[in-house]
């Protein structure tokens, strides 16, 4: 098919905004709390994409275990913190904005499916001026338990927020790669984003390196 999809649906974290170290500051924050070590962002990010809850789990096993007590006290500590400081230093990757544009200039209907609670997805895209681009955003915990990326709902309800049609996703992990293709839709990815290693092995339907690559390769799809 030499057409483009007529939805395109986003991941948010490591795909259309590198968040990573306002995201970091957040774990290191929690950590310190804990009178855990900090650890580099370039650490911290290879742990983002499957919610913050599992992000901080993931932190404080790199840091000594934890007990479930200390695991809840501790999210509470981050997402405040990241409640705070949601765009500190965030910015959308290169040519994010000119690829969104250029979808939309040709009809395109474009969504948000990320794991980040849809309490900080908002406003972090109402900061970043990118807010009023998208039909339909949906957030880690917009459906509830459970239905957050691998699963597909969240896939399926931005497909329908946007009116359903044909549909393609662009990520940056392997939560990404498994929701969209066990919602039936293609995956891109951005190598640019969290997956420092493999990105090629993630099973994705193509590899953008860079955002000027997004339409060219959606329209061979
Ligand atoms: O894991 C998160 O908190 C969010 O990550 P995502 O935007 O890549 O889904
Ligand atoms: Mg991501």
């Amino acid at each position: 098919m030499t057409s483009l999809p007529s939805i395109v649906g986003f991941d948010l974290d490591g795909t259309l905004v590198d968040t990573s170290r306002d995201l970091a500051a957040a774990v290191n924050h929690a950590l310190g709390a804990a009178g855990r070590p900090t650890l580099p962002v370039a650490r911290i990010i290879t742990m983002v994409g499957g919610g913050a809850r599992r992000m901080l789990a993931q932190a404080l096993d790199a840091t000594g275990g934890y007990d479930p007590d200390e695991l809840d006290r501790l999210h509470d500590a981050l997402l405040d913190y990241y409640a705070a400081n949601i765009c500190v230093d965030s910015t959308s990757y290169p040519g994010v904005v000119e690829a969104l544009d250029a979808l939309a200039e040709r009809g395109v209907t474009l969504g948000i499916v990320t794991n980040k609670l849809e309490r900080f997805t908002r406003p972090l895209l109402g900061q970043l001026g990118l807010a009023h681009r998208f039909a339909a955003i949906i957030g880690g915990d917009t459906l509830g338990n459970g239905m957050a990326k691998p699963s597909p709902e969240p896939i399926r309800t931005m497909i329908e927020g946007c009116g359903g049609g044909r549909a393609a996703f662009v990520g940056d992990s392997i939560y990404d790669v498994s929701a969209a293709h066990a919602a039936g839709i293609p995956a891109l990815v951005y190598r640019g984003g969290f997956t420092l290693e493999g990105v090629d092995r993630l099973g994705a339907d193509g590899v953008i390196d860079h955002y000027d690559q997004l339409v060219a390769m959606l329209e061979r799809l």
